[in-house]
């Protein structure tokens, strides 16, 4: 599990992470989402040590990261999956990752395996593509079987099968109880992934719940209804429910199509045509990140 609490980071001027809370569970896959520069990377050094905050605090299994025992063991990372080291096959580099740390050989066959790189374990690393680099980073993460897994935008520039690998990859791994963070700024992929969402803008908290809740709360559930008798279903429609004319039909929002073919007969308005729009989650996402995107672009263009 990762507790954080008013998790604060400045660098000069800009406060990348802004009295931040939140928790990702084990056993869960939750999706850290944010537009660019919201604060991703800030707060998932925050969690490992690699930074320390201005105020507040962050958790690995109620621990501060700092003062675990056994660090590679309890946490793996993968926060920068372009990392390459060109001369070393990706082998021998997670063999010296294991040796420093005091890991068994042998689990460096097994993660290799896992992420189906044995193949090309002689491989120099710097032969080897995005999508074998990010399994290579991976590999490494895993290497100490640890509880807790942080990956940095693991899916970026992946093919659409890498993407399948890596998601199915972390459903595997939270379903072993392990607690499962991963940042993406890509909401679809993170639909199909993660379990739970924390989502952040300018370094402060926007949402957090499931990502049921979160599609239940967000898509706006809208019917499109045309008729012959716009005036009667006006009427009947009017102070009833919400509703927008758009070329020549009704977008109703707000209730199911049940309610509105109800209202809609008890006017005498004949339907010709009545379905369910589905809301669009992304767009539903930009929406609520949008203020903290137009904010944070402000001093860029300033600059
Ligand atoms: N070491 C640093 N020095 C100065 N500013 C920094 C540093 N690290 C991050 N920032 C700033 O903090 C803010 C948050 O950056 P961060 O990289 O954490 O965001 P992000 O959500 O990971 O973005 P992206 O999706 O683009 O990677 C940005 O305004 C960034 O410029």
């Amino acid at each position: 599990m990762i507790e954080a609490t008013a998790l604060t980071k400045a660098y000069g001027d800009t406060t990348a992470v802004n009295e931040l809370t939140f928790t990702a569970r084990s056993g869960r896959v939750t999706g850290f989402l944010g537009p660019n520069g919201a604060g991703k990377s800030t707060t998932m050094r925050l969690v490992v040590g690699l930074d320390t905050p201005d105020a507040g605090t962050v958790l690995v299994d109620g621990v501060p990261y700092r003062e675990l025992e056994d660090p590679l063991r309890t946490v793996g990372t993968m926060l920068d999956a372009a990392w390459r080291h060109p001369g070393r096959g990706g082998r021998d580099h997670l063999r010296w990752l294991a040796a420093t740390n005091g890991i068994p050989d042998k689990r460096v066959d097994e993660v290799l395996a896992l992420v189906g790189l044995t193949s090309v374990g002689k491989t120099r690393a710097g032969r080897y593509s995005l999508g074998m680099l990010q399994r290579l980073g991976i590999a490494a993460a895993l290497l100490g079987d640890p509880r807790v897994l942080l990956f940095d935008e693991p899916v970026n520039g992946l093919d659409p099968e890498g993407m399948a690998w890596i998601r199915q990859l972390l459903h595997s791994l939270a379903a072993e109880g392990r607690t499962v963070f991963v940042s993406s700024h890509l909401l679809p992929e993170m639909a199909q992934t993660a379990q739970d969402l924390v989502v952040i803008g300018r370094g402060r908290l926007i949402y957090q719940g499931t990502m049921d809740e979160f599609v239940a709360r967000t898509s706006r559930h809208g019917v499109r209804v045309r008729t012959p008798h716009a005036d009667e279903l006006r009427t009947a429609l009017t102070g009833q429910v919400e509703f927008t004319e758009e070329d020549g039909a009704f977008v109703v929002s707000g209730v199911d199509s049940d309610r509105i073919g109800q209202l809609a007969f008890d006017a005498g308005a004949t339907l010709h045509e009545l379905s369910p729009i589905a809301g669009s989650l992304e767009q539903s996402y930009l929406d609520l990140t949008r203020e903290a995107v137009e904010f944070g672009a402000a001093p860029e263009v300033a600059r």
